[in-house]
């Protein structure tokens, strides 16, 4: 037994959201494995025009709207954003940089206060600019170490990756990264 740290109480979850945006389902994944750990309110953002389905179009439009700095339209709005003090942003990467919606989103709701806590999915090239980005536009926001993950890879096909034991590992990442930064109840 432990006698130097004190008994922390978990979060209520009644504070935490987890925002998410997914398109082939893998941030999405991990962003169940948080709401296993924690609790929490669970929204999927989902914007007034859609992607195309097809994956070289969005890689296309993902491009000129990174260029012009066009911030998408969201369809999802977030009830009560007074009530949560700890907020987790997920994201694929995408084109190494934070996908147009979460630079709406944050530019849209004031997280001013509150703790953020960003988690990604890649194809394996890492999160490239997508973290440094979520820090910028949250510059009143206590910022907590990320989480990042191989997902797919849509370009060579490879959707849905997130189950047996790929699943199985992350999750148990996902816990040991929620308990280094201090955000599970420890007895
Ligand atoms: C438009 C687009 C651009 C992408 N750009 C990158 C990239 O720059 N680097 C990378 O590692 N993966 C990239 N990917 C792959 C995704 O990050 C990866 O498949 C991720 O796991 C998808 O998450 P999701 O299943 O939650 O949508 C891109 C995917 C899309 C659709």
């Amino acid at each position: 037994e432990d006698q130097q740290a004190p008994a922390k109480a978990p979060l209520d979850p009644k504070k935490v959201l987890i925002v998410y945006l997914s398109r082939t389902n893998n941030t999405k994944a991990v962003a169940n494995m948080i709401h296993r750990a924690m609790g929490g309110t669970l929204v999927a953002l989902e914007l007034e025009q859609p992607y195309p389905a097809n994956y070289q179009a969005t890689v296309q439009q993902v491009a000129r709207e990174n260029e012009a700095g066009y911030l998408p339209p969201l369809h999802t709005k977030i009830a009560n954003l007074q009530q949560y003090d700890v907020v987790f942003i997920g994201f694929p990467t995408w084109g190494m940089q934070l996908p147009p919606p979460i630079k709406s989103f944050l530019n849209e709701v004031d997280l001013s206060g509150k703790t953020l806590v960003p988690f990604n999915s890649n194809a394996g090239y890492g999160v490239g600019s997508s973290f440094a980005t979520v820090k910028a536009l949250a510059p009143k926001s206590t910022i907590l170490e990320g989480f990042s993950t191989r997902g797919g890879i849509e370009r060579d096909g490879v959707l849905f990756v997130m189950e047996g034991t790929k699943e199985k590992q992350v999750q148990t990442e996902v816990y040991a990264w929620l308990k280094r930064i201090n955000l599970l109840g420890t007895k």
